[in-house]
């Protein structure tokens, strides 16, 4: 099993719930978006299944463990096999690109080894190799304060590929890139996946991105899932109540006409405009 929720849920230590309980299943080497307008609870998704934030109810499956249920040292080999890519990485600004990347196996290695990596890239190649689809390469040795944000988000994910996990999460991965940009760069994701047979699980502002790029798409509402389907399956009227908000609706055209047209006959997802 890549991921099992059973009747999870989150409460923030301030007392909000962000999620109610939820039931989802997504099978090793699935594709999966994750949609929802500003406040859905999307984030909180991710870092519940990324062990940054435990369940307050119910149970979580990770990649066959529970990590509520894991000792220290377990729990430390478990969050190596699972790759979390930030929408605004958090790189120290000093610090070079190639050592950024290569922190992506640090839990892996030895205090030893990694301590050393810090001082000394030893696996240059290997940050190379992470950053060439991602058309980064050539800046391997800048510092994280002279890039762009769309070119630290990709060093982001250049991090996790080199990480190697077995479940890759991503919050909002392209929102920094221009739209060739960030298409490039999440057909890159997708295809790595599918090709090494990790699961990846993104959140996504842009839904046209979401249907062109994802097999099965989630629309999270208000902290509970309103929809589950495969991207082909995703309707208008799924996404008009999925973005639908009662303080905006008189001042602002229908949602989801500045998002998809309508499905014309033979066509299998809701195109963008
Ligand atoms: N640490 C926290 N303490 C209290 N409430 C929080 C905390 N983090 C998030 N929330 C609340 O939980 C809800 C869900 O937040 P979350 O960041 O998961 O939404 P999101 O769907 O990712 O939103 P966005 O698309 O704007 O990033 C929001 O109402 C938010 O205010």
């Amino acid at each position: 099993m890549g991921i099992r929720l059973d009747g999870t849920s989150l409460t923030h230590p301030g007392g909000f719930t962000a999620l109610h309980p939820l039931n989802l299943a997504i099978q090793p080497g699935e594709r999966v978006a994750i949609i929802g307008s500003s406040g859905a609870g999307k984030t909180t998704l991710l870092r519940l299944l990324s062990t940054g934030l435990l369940a307050s109810s119910g149970s979580v499956q990770l990649l066959d463990a529970d990590p509520a249920q894991l000792s220290g040292g377990a729990l430390r080999r478990l969050r190596t096999r699972i790759g979390l890519i930030h929408q605004s990485p958090p790189l120290p600004p000093r610090q070079r690109v190639i050592t950024a990347v290569l922190a992506g196996r640090l839990g892996q290695w030895s205090l030893a080894r990694s301590l050393l990596s810090l001082c000394y890239p030893l696996d240059i190649s290997g940050a190379r190799t992470a950053l060439e689809p991602l058309d980064l390469s050539e800046k391997l040795f800048a510092r994280c304060d002279q890039l762009s944000g769309g070119q630290l988000q990709r060093v982001g994910i250049a991090r996790v590929l080199y990480q190697g996990a077995d479940l890759l999460l991503a919050d909002e991965p392209v929102s920094a890139m221009d739209p060739l940009l960030a298409d490039h760069t999440l057909a890159l994701l997708n295809r790595l996946a599918q090709e090494h047979g990790k699961t990846l699980v993104a959140s996504l502002h842009a839904v046209d991105l979401a249907l062109r790029h994802f097999p099965r798409i989630i629309g999270l509402r208000n902290g509970e899932i309103l929809f589950d389907r495969e991207a082909g399956q995703v309707t208008p009227e799924d996404l008009r109540e999925l973005y639908s908000n009662e303080g905006l609706a008189e001042t602002l055209p229908d949602p989801v006409s500045t998002l998809v047209t309508p499905r014309p006959s033979g066509q299998s997802a809701p195109r963008c405009l």
